[in-house]
């Protein structure tokens, strides 16, 4: 059994992030949230794209208004209206101002904008009882980003913010990486879908459902394998067609001692090379890490990397807490996040109960996350810790972890807490 780090130091050295060109796509910018970029994105547009105002009020020269107050207000001629939209018409002279509103562009002549609360209106005459600052309320070109500076960097996830930027820099084709492809097979006899009915000894296979759903999540295409029943024949045939079909391969099932688990014996039959059977970690021990090697003879578009396999325990907790702290990284990493995407997280949080494990193997207790007045607390989810137990897993966004050697962490001390948030 490998220790966790060690584990995981392996499994990361395995990865071979996408290509920024051979694994990347032109895409629409309707279509790119939550996609990441490949190439570094420049804009054509200055931002502000020309002086504006950023108040309702007037426009003016400020060295007309400079000494103004309510005693000695000072008198100009509006001779433009500028709502948002509108391109000025008039230069701005000495004695005259402009109507103006949030937005609209600055005439010529003006270099100041006074809001509408320090004036007074009177017919097309405004008083200005109060001297701005020179400047004042102007936003002015280029001030916030000038265009040919790079605007965002490869390797920027695409949320709410950066789409904004794009759609306002005009920048509607991108290069982003393509999804990584993960296929995802069930392994067992007893397994059937959540559309079957069950018959004595039968189990719905969740696995596959957890692991689309998770593989969703993270951004990847998920390519559906099925149920594979725990025959050698029937599982060769399947992880050899899962190879083709993706960059990762997630198994469940069958990688322990028992008569029927075969995952390893036939990931060796296929030249498979097994970087790790085990690792001491509780849940998901048995785990299985393989690589097979560039589909060379495929003619396949993008760049040739080893196809990474993992077998993951069949237990559905084992499953899921598997692929939160050892595959999760590895989905970042290959879609071409930085390193700071991608390594896990762990965050010190105050435990609300006690915490406990057997000491033999690094313990993942699963649970809620929560900020209470400023300070991360982790919440144990109530009933069985069982791998077995994936009721109680609903709503786990942390993973508290007891270290080898540990069998307590009382209530109210720090532990570590991995976010599995995305
Ligand atoms: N003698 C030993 N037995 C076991 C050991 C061990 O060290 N020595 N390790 C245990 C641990 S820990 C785990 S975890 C499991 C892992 O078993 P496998 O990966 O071989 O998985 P299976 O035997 O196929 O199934 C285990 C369990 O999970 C259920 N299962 C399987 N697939 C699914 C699915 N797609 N959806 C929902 N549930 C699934 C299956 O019915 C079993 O109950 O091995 C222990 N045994
Ligand atoms: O490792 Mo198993 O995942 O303890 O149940
Ligand atoms: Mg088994």
């Amino acid at each position: 059994m490998l220790p966790v780090n060690q584990a995981e130091s392996i499994i990361l050295d395995l990865v071979h992030p996408l290509d920024s060109q051979l694994d990347s796509e032109i895409i629409d910018l309707s279509t790119a949230t939550g996609r990441i970029l490949a190439t570094p994105v420049t804009s054509q547009l200055d931002f502000p794209h020309w002086d504006n105002s950023a108040m309702d009020g007037y426009a003016v020269r400020y060295t007309d208004v400079q000494s103004a107050s309510e005693l000695q207000p000072i008198s100009l001629n509006i001779v433009e209206e500028i709502p948002a939209g509108y391109q000025p018409q008039k230069t701005i002279a000495a004695g005259q101002a402009a109507r103006i509103f949030t937005g609209g562009c600055m005439p010529q002549g003006a270099d100041t904008v006074v809001m509408q609360e320090h004036t007074q209106h009177r017919d097309n005459q405004v008083l200005i009882l109060q001297a701005p600052k020179p400047q004042g309320f102007v936003r002015h070109q280029a001030s916030f980003y000038r265009a040919g500076d790079p605007l965002l960097e490869s390797g920027i996830q695409l949320g709410a913010p950066e789409i904004a930027v794009l759609a306002a820099a005009q920048c509607t084709e991108l290069t982003v990486y393509r999804r990584p492809k993960v296929a995802i097979l069930s392994t067992g006899n007893e397994l059937v879908t959540p559309y079957q009915p069950l018959q004595p000894g039968q189990i719905v296979d969740s696995n596959q459902y957890a692991l689309t759903a998770w593989v969703t999540l993270c951004g990847g295409i998920p390519k559906v394998q099925g149920i594979v029943r725990d025959k050698p024949d029937a599982l060769k045939q399947a992880i050899a067609q899962a190879i083709l079909a993706a960059d990762i391969v997630l198994s469940t099932g069958g990688v322990s001692v028992g008569d029927y688990d075969y995952v390893d014996e036939i990931l060796a039959q296929l030249d498979a090379e097994i970087h790790i059977r085990s690792v001491a970690v509780k849940p998901g021990k048995p785990l299985t890490v393989a690589t097979f090697p560039p589909p060379s003879q495929r003619n396949k578009k993008g760049s040739s990397h080893p196809v990474l396999y993992f077998g993951l325990p069949g237990n559905p907790v084992s499953a899921l807490v598997s692929c939160w702290r050892f595959v999760q990284p590895v989905m970042k990493k290959l879609s071409g996040l930085p390193m700071q995407r991608w390594k896990p997280r762990f965050i010190h949080a105050t435990s609300r109960s006690e915490l406990k494990s057997d000491g033999r193997r690094e313990s993942y207790l699963w649970g809620q996350l929560q900020l209470v007045e400023g300070k991360y607390e982790f919440k144990l989810a109530g009933g069985s810790h069982s791998s077995g137990n994936l009721i109680n897993l609903a709503q786990t966004t942390g993973l508290a972890v007891v270290p080898v050697g540990q069998t307590l962490i009382p209530a109210g001390e720090t532990v570590q807490v991995l976010s599995v948030s995305l």
